[in-house]
């Protein structure tokens, strides 16, 4: 197989990046800043960017939905591809009111180079739409699902782009997504979506599956580092999806979760809080805040706590230049896609920080939601202790990967993720003839 030229062994073409003159305004702009950087680190041709810089194809579409007062309100939806170039695109959906067409363009290359990070036969895409799932109801929810498929149904599939979960999104929605696909389509497709319930042909160990490659992630840093983490401390941001499972399988671990937070605030306990007493709470009332035993703590200040590990679990931009001086943590774990600013990340690194970068750490979700579409497209399915044993390899064998980089280049996770991302990539274009 035809490759571009390997990593160069100029020290000065790998120095971590200059102070940027200014911080990046948008997600957009940061993935944008990171592509290129890690192109110019591995002096790659410039069409290896161009190809890169913008998503390959965007929708943006309107649901129209009967609302349950008899009413029909239009939502806005966007699908971003970023490329195709490894294979089909992937990525979630999220249903948010801030969604918007930039947002949804730089999660959609995240995605590209987290699948490559992982070495999956994927590009990236995302959807989103916007809206405030908390004010509609079920039947409205369901049939801005049912609408957002519909509106998107000529453009995705098994083989071209496969939808999953994201913010405040989840397996239900999912199930009612590929319903309305497989009856517009006349044929029963699981391998359309992954995230599905398991009846449906989810895969078993899904719904924890970026928790659980979050934590590998953490244990593998803490190895290199030498920090115990039988006794360790973190905080995190989001409790979620991904933030509950990351803090149920650390508790797993004998890590104490000193602090968590959700949009409505957060609860801190100096000997740890009970996840699973968490998880019930919220389940219950919607949020952590009240969780009897705790102290109450803002949404944001869990970022400033003086633990060895702090994961952020929620949104983007929460890290910025603003606030980066207050975050003391030993350990970043970057669990939400893009939660700090690159150049947060470089100023966190320079005083010692080991940030691992949202790319590699919170990749066990699609590379699980591989395993589902691997297993619909097979129709044969794996019990979960193989899923698991699977993406253990996996994560290892990425993060191991990423930190050789890391290590023989002397640059940050973050910047020796890319390069391996871009290699991959770099290496299917040449192959293709685009180069
Ligand atoms: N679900 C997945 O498999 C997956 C995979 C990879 C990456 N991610 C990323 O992880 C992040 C979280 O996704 P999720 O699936 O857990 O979503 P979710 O909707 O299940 O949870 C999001 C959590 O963040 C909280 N939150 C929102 N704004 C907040 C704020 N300002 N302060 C504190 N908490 C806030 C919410 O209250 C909620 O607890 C997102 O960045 C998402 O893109 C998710």
């Amino acid at each position: 197989m035809s490759t571009v030229r390997e990593f160069r062994s100029d020290p000065g073409a790998v120095a971590p990046a200059k102070a940027a003159v200014r911080e990046a305004q948008s997600p957009l702009e940061a993935v944008q800043r990171l592509i290129r950087a890690a192109c110019e680190d591995l002096g790659l041709p410039p069409a290896v960017y161009e190809y890169l810089k913008e998503p390959a194809r965007v929708l943006v579409v309107n649901i129209p939905v009967r609302m349950d007062s008899g009413e029909v309100r239009t939502f806005t939806g966007y699908r971003s591809q970023h490329t195709d170039v490894v294979g089909p695109t992937k990525g979630g959906v999220r249903f948010h009111p801030a969604v918007t067409l930039d947002e949804v363009k730089a999660l959609s290359m995240w995605m590209t180079m987290k699948c490559a990070v992982l070495g999956l036969p994927y590009g990236g895409a995302k959807g989103g739409v916007v809206c405030e799932p908390r004010t509609l109801s079920r039947s409205e929810l369901e049939g801005l699902a049912r609408g957002y498929i519909r509106a998107v149904a000529g453009f995705v599939g098994p083989e071209r782009d496969i939808p999953a979960p994201d913010v405040n999104t989840n397996a239900e929605i999912m199930g009612w997504m590929l319903d309305e696909y497989s009856s517009l389509r006349g044929v029963v497709t699981p391998a359309l979506i992954t995230g599905k319930p398991e009846v449906l042909g989810g895969s078993a160990g899904r719904t924890g599956a970026t928790g659980r490659g979050v934590v590998i992630t953490i244990r593998e840093a803490a190895d290199r580092l030498g920090l115990d983490l039988r006794g360790a401390t973190a905080a995190i941001q989001g409790f979620g999806n991904v933030g509950s499972h990351t803090a149920r399988y650390l508790q797993e671990l004998g890590v104490r979760v000193v602090a968590i937070s959700d949009v409505r605030g957060g609860v801190h306990r100096r000997d740890g809080i009970d996840v699973e007493a968490a998880i019930e709470h919220t389940r219950r009332y919607g949020s952590v805040v009240g969780l009897p035993g705790t102290d109450p703590i803002g949404s944001d200040e869990v970022l400033y706590l003086p633990v060895d590990i702090l994961v952020p679990a929620a949104l983007e931009n929460q890290i910025t230049m603003a606030n980066v001086d207050q975050v003391s943590a030993r350990i970043v774990c970057e669990a939400a896609n893009g939660p700090t600013t690159p150049e947060a990340s470089e100023a966190l690194v320079q005083r010692g920080t080991f940030v691992i970068p949202d790319i590699l750490a919170n990749a066990g979700g699609v590379t699980v939601s591989y395993f589902e579409w691997v297993q619909n497209l097979q129709n044969f399915y794996w019990p979960e202790d193989e899923v698991e044993a699977r993406l253990e390899d996996m994560m290892v064998r990425a993060f191991n990967t990423v930190y050789k980089v890391h290590a023989q280049r002397g640059v940050s996770m973050r910047r020796a993720a890319y390069m391996v991302a871009l290699k991959r990539l770099a290496d299917a274009m040449a192959a293709r003839g685009w180069l």
